[in-house]
């Protein structure tokens, strides 16, 4: 059964940080899909990634999985033979349904969920990697060793799937793209409470960073392409590829 997401349609007493504990994950799937523009579109995408860029006996990991919603789809769209997909994420509750989730579904292909920290966790022999607003709820100091270590367990011709909120170094233009986000959530039946409470909790939570810098942090990491091929607001996805010795 699928949940509406009212956590924050009353008052809270008190603003603390957001975090992905049980009442957040019960109801993921309708807050992400209410809340970020351009997520299905995204995923259908991973589906399609994951078709072309899948190596026969690779490793395919979704790096902050929540529900598994990216695992689905690569698992569902996965061809080349011999693969295994890992999903990790450190809230346990988001692991005990992702795990009812893909149980849910049949499917011939191996899938792991770890509950970890994607910081600690190895990354070894990957063909496809995804960070799907992920990335964004990491320190900002430990994101560029997070980026070179997924680059250093990456088979050349791999590629990384990095969906993230953005912000924008053009003041005006970063306004109003997140003012055009607000009225998406509007649309989507959200109230100004919701949306102010959600907004005071993700602030020490959530730091954005440009495009830009997402590119510039990309090819720090090792990767020797990148290009932002989606985007929606101050919402967006960059694919990043492993150079091979064809390059
Ligand atoms: C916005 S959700 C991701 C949505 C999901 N990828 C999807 O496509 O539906 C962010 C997830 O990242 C997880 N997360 C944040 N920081 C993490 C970390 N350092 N290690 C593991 N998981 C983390 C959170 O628990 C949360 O489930
Ligand atoms: O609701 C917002 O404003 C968001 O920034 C959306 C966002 C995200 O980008 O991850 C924030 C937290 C929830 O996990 C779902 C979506």
């Amino acid at each position: 059964m699928q949940h509406k997401d009212q956590l924050f349609a009353a008052p809270l007493a008190q603003l603390g940080d957001f975090c992905f504990d049980d009442r957040v994950a019960a109801v993921f799937p309708d807050m992400i899909q209410r809340s970020v523009p351009g997520y299905s579109n995204i995923l259908s995408a991973i589906g399609m990634m994951t078709e072309r860029f899948a190596q026969p006996n690779s490793r395919l990991y979704d790096l902050g999985c929540s529900l598994g919603a990216a695992t689905l789809m690569m698992r569902r769209h996965l061809t080349a033979p011999g693969c295994r997909i890992i999903g990790v994420d450190n809230s346990a509750a988001m692991v005990s349904r992702c795990r009812d989730q893909l149980a849910a579904f049949r499917s011939e292909v191996p899938v792991e969920i770890l509950e970890a920290d994607i910081c600690n966790v190895a990354i070894e022999d990957a063909s496809v990697v995804v960070l799907n607003f992920t990335l964004q709820f990491v320190d900002p100091e430990a994101r560029l060793a997070l980026l070179t270590r997924i680059h250093a367990g990456m088979r050349p011709g791999g590629m990384l799937i990095l969906s993230e909120k953005f912000r924008f170094d053009d003041a005006p233009v970063n306004e109003l793209l997140i003012d055009l986000h607000l009225d998406f959530k509007r649309a989507n039946g959200y109230s100004e409470l919701e949306i102010s409470q959600k907004r005071t909790l993700l602030e020490n939570v959530l730091r954005a960073d440009s495009v830009a810098q997402h590119k510039a942090r990309l090819a720090q990491a090792g990767f020797a392409h990148s290009e932002l091929w989606f985007q929606c607001f101050n919402f967006g996805s960059l694919v990043a590829i492993k150079g091979t010795a064809h390059d």
